[in-house]
């Protein structure tokens, strides 16, 4: 049995989710995925959709087994209970693949780190991110 987790903001749903999710769920048998509370999405705008209905819909996608809210603070607490087997990073995450392994192994966890592949838009007109979704709202929406 092979355990995969990944991870992300999830805001407003898109088919890159789905891909990662899938790529993720294929690298193992039981996927779960941490959503990463608004408070830690210090990189980029916080997300517009409250924490616990971003871990909802993403619990309902087909790839994934569970769903789980970060910590607030620590985010190794939710490794150390989930226990993976596999990290898989996203393919833009900011995360550096050694320095997470380093910090992992210093808690004492032994995952294989892994890197998802991307989904790039076929046509033109595809929105394969929550920034171009949200841009076009802004666009399209506002007088
Ligand atoms: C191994 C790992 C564990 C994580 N655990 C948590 C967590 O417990 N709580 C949390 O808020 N975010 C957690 N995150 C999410 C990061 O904070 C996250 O990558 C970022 O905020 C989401 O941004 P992104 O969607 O642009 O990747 C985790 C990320 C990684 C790589
Ligand atoms: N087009 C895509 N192809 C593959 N993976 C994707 C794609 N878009 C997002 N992901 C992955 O989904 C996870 C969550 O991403 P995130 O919630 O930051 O979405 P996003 O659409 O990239 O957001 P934003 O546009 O605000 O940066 C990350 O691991 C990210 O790499």
């Amino acid at each position: 049995m092979t355990r995969v987790v990944a991870q992300g903001t999830f805001d407003i749903l898109h088919p890159g989710h789905v891909h990662y999710l899938q790529d993720a769920a294929d690298m193992g048998d039981e996927l779960h995925v941490i959503v990463a509370r608004s408070v830690n999405v210090t990189h980029k705008e916080p997300p517009v959709v409250p924490d616990e209905q971003r871990r909802e819909m993403v619990g309902a996608l087909k790839p994934v087994d569970e769903a789980h809210l970060g910590h607030p603070e620590d985010i190794f607490v939710p490794i150390e209970r989930i226990e993976p087997d596999i990290i898989a990073l996203g393919y833009d995450q900011h995360h550096d693949d050694e320095q997470l392994e380093a910090a992992l192994s210093a808690r004492g966890l032994d995952c294989d780190i892994r890197r998802a592949s991307p989904l790039e838009a076929d046509v033109a007109d595809r929105l394969l991110s929550t920034g171009r979704i949200i841009d076009r709202i802004l666009d399209e929406r506002s007088e």
